[in-house]
């Protein structure tokens, strides 16, 4: 399987966390506005792959990765890179829905700010045309001036996605999005991924295999910090080429 549009590449990839070895020799490619899911069992290294592409490492000098990570034909890794200007191309969100304690139009405006200088008017558009983006307009254009804090779980988690979307970025990182929701706010997180795909790259962590089925074109499964296989998800989920693979889909892991 070869990916010809690819937004990110992983090449000959290493992570560590002081003298642990947390991600192994990692190769692959991510498509653009596309789903990549990454699976596999607890410390397998999800969260650390997915974080080493907005460089969250960078906050602790104990931890370092090596290797390619390429983005717009640059290797991320380089120390020229800035990284405020990464972080508005490459936008995270949390597994805990994290509204900042302030109104939730503000909650929009605030990243926008650090970038842009936009008129009141324009902020307003900017701001309905997150929200729009991110399924929650009709839900809250009433009370833009509210906390975000005073929204539902499954609300704020929207309201976190339209905070990421306001700057306009190229990927969007989903750290296990819906593992602290409900199921009828999973599921429209999920139809979103699925709307959002049309504009964004979208990377996905997460622990719930029948979600990386229903919503990824791509799917790696990762084992002790190697991935071990990359591929289609209708694929991989079907006919896996590697047995380690199927005993962790087939649920016959560990
Ligand atoms: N800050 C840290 N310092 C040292 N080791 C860490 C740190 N964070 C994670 N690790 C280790 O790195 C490995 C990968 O952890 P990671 O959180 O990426 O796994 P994961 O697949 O996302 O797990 P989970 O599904 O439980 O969230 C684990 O062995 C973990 O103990």
């Amino acid at each position: 399987m070869e990916i010809t549009d690819a937004q990110i590449e992983f090449k000959d990839f290493n992570f560590y966390y002081g003298k642990f070895h947390a991600l192994k020799n990692i190769n692959f490619k991510m498509a653009r506005h596309k789903v990549t899911a990454f699976i596999g069992p607890s410390g397998c290294g999800k969260s650390t792959l997915l974080r080493t592409i907005n460089r969250m490492y960078d906050l602790y000098p104990e931890q370092r990765a090596e290797g390619g990570l390429i983005f717009d034909g640059k290797n991320l890794l380089d120390s020229g890179i800035d990284v405020s200007v990464l972080r508005a191309k490459i936008g995270m969100v949390f597994q805990k829905p994290t509204p900042f304690p302030m109104s939730i139009y503000d909650n929009i405006a605030f990243g926008v700010k650090l970038h842009e200088k936009l008129s009141v008017s324009d902020m307003d558009d900017r701001v309905e045309w997150a929200l729009r983006k991110a399924a929650l307009w009709d839900e809250v254009k009433t009370k833009l001036h509210q906390s975000g804090m005073s929204l539902s779980g499954g609300q704020q988690q929207r309201l976190c996605i339209a905070r990421g979307i306001a700057v306009k970025p190229q990927v969007i990182l989903l750290d296990e999005p819906t593992s602290a929701l409900d199921p009828i706010s999973t599921s429209r997180i999920e139809e979103l991924i699925g709307e959002l795909k049309e504009e964004f790259t979208i990377v996905i962590v997460t622990h719930n295999m029948q979600q990386a089925a229903r919503i990824s074109d791509y799917t790696a499964y990762m084992y002790l910090g190697e991935m071990v296989e990359f591929g289609v998800t209708d694929e991989l989920f079907l006919k896996p080429k590697k047995k380690e693979t199927e005993d962790y889909i087939t649920g016959r892991f560990g």
